[in-house]
């Protein structure tokens, strides 16, 4: 299914949220550095989740699947430290947790590895890793800065200076590695933390599985050496981030349900729920779930500094909110699966939106109805998505090019989006 066409219309309903895809990468790493089995549940096997698991697999780790319901597994994970390299080569595909997290996993070994991937990933920066490989002289050779990357050495504890503005997931991979060193460390973050929500799902996960990190006001992380990570049974609570598409479908269509969603949860993406207050949506929190109604929202400024995976779907609400929304602060999403500024801008405005690119930020003056017309996905699952959802309020088919790029965090998207009353053939 590559190209898709959507006929608009309204969607209604109940929807069970996916599992946490941040959530389920540490879940199977702690569960993979740990002595013995994990059962890890409420898995869906996107292509970012099957990279991490056959990548940690790459470390001696044996796990066994399990069906539970349409397409969620459970996992049995047998972990075993010390870590042994079984294979050479770890392909992280395009997920870039895979790749920031597995690394210094890999440096705990001190054999030859070598990370590739595919799409934007090769292209994604490492360089705060690479300042960590030469200061502590371990080798490491890639393609003129690009993947694929070869190292060979060992990770010692050390005092490690990290921006933070680049991406939160050098300080989760550092995270996960760094209890398992004899030394002890620090990570000190040298600029303002972005995507904060992002460590302290991991500093979580990680206490769940036994390990302490000590978190001083998000400047300074402090990581005692030899620690031990305890194998848990582990459920795996639904994303945020993929709940953001279905709250705006319910806010521009019908009313629709979100199911199997933690209101308390750590992801900083649940500041959907404030975004969409802000804006004048009618959001509420039920005992069936979380319910978006259909809304007249106004524009705002939105700082998305520390929730950087809902630019698209926000650039789509603002499209059809009345006035303006300024998205500030967010240069870091050009980093991700595809240029996100870009490409949200670009192809909204193909179907009648009015957006303006910014270096850091886009200007949406909303609509009360788009177009429709012919768009491309950028190869990007949430740009696929967040076009998705703009088709409920077009005029006109929507056409979606490379849809099915929305496995890479969510197979599922369009049995869920036909379930909810979506009409579209391929
Ligand atoms: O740690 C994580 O699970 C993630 C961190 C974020 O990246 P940055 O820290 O690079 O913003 C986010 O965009 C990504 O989808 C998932
Ligand atoms: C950027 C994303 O993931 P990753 O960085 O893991 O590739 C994403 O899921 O939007």
């Amino acid at each position: 299914m590559n190209n898709i066409k959507i006929v608009p219309s309204e969607l209604e309903g109940h929807i069970s949220i996916p599992p946490s895809k941040s959530i389920t990468h540490r879940a199977i790493i702690c569960a993979g550095l740990s002595n013995g089995k994990s059962h890890i549940e409420n898995i869906i096997f996107s292509e970012d989740i099957s990279a991490t698991l056959e990548g940690m697999s790459s470390f001696g780790i044996k796990y066994e699947k399990f069906k539970e319901d349409r397409d969620r597994y459970s996992l049995i994970i047998e972990g075993k430290t010390p870590l042994r390299a079984l294979s050479t080569t770890i392909d992280c595909r395009e997920s870039g947790s895979t790749l920031r997290f597995l690394i210094p996993i890999a440096c705990i070994l001190g054999k030859e590895i070598t990370f590739t991937g595919k799409g934007k990933l090769i292209e994604r920066p490492l360089d705060e890793y690479y300042k960590i490989f030469d200061k502590q002289n371990i080798p490491y050779k890639n393609l003129k800065g690009n993947l694929p990357l070869r190292i060979c050495g060992k990770l010692k504890g050390d005092t490690f200076s990290l921006r933070g503005d680049v991406s939160s997931q050098f300080i989760s991979g550092l995270m996960f590695a760094l209890p398992l060193l004899k030394e002890d460390s620090k990570i000190i973050i040298s600029t303002d933390l972005e995507s904060k929500g992002y460590v302290d799902l991991t500093i979580d996960v990680l206490n769940s599985f036994g390990i302490k990190i000590q978190n001083n006001d998000y400047r300074e992380f402090f990581i005692e050496g030899n620690q031990k990570y305890i194998p848990q049974t582990y459920k795996v609570e639904g994303d945020f981030s993929q709940a953001s598409f279905w709250l705006v479908a319910g806010l521009l269509g019908n009313k629709i349900t979100c199911t199997d969603i933690n209101v308390s949860s750590l992801q900083g993406d649940k500041v959907i729920l404030d975004i969409i207050k802000n804006m004048g949506g009618n959001v509420e929190i039920s005992e069936t779930g979380i319910i978006a109604k259909k809304s007249k929202t106004k524009g705002t400024i939105i700082d998305v500094s520390q929730c950087p995976d809902l630019v698209p779907i926000l650039a789509t609400l603002a499209s059809l909110s009345q006035g303006t929304t300024r998205i500030i602060n967010a240069a870091r999403v050009r980093i991700k699966e595809s240029d996100r500024l870009k490409a949200i801008s670009t192809e909204l405005n193909k179907l009648g939106a009015e957006i303006t690119e910014l270096e850091d930020g886009l200007i949406i003056k909303g609509k009360e109805f788009l177009n429709g017309g012919e768009v491309d996905s950028w190869k990007d699952h949430r740009i696929a998505m967040a076009l998705a959802v703009s088709s409920i309020r077009c005029l006109n088919p929507v056409i979606i090019k490379d849809s099915s790029c929305v496995s890479k965090s969510y197979p599922g998207f369009w049995d869920d989006f036909r379930a909810l009353g979506g009409k579209f053939n391929n």
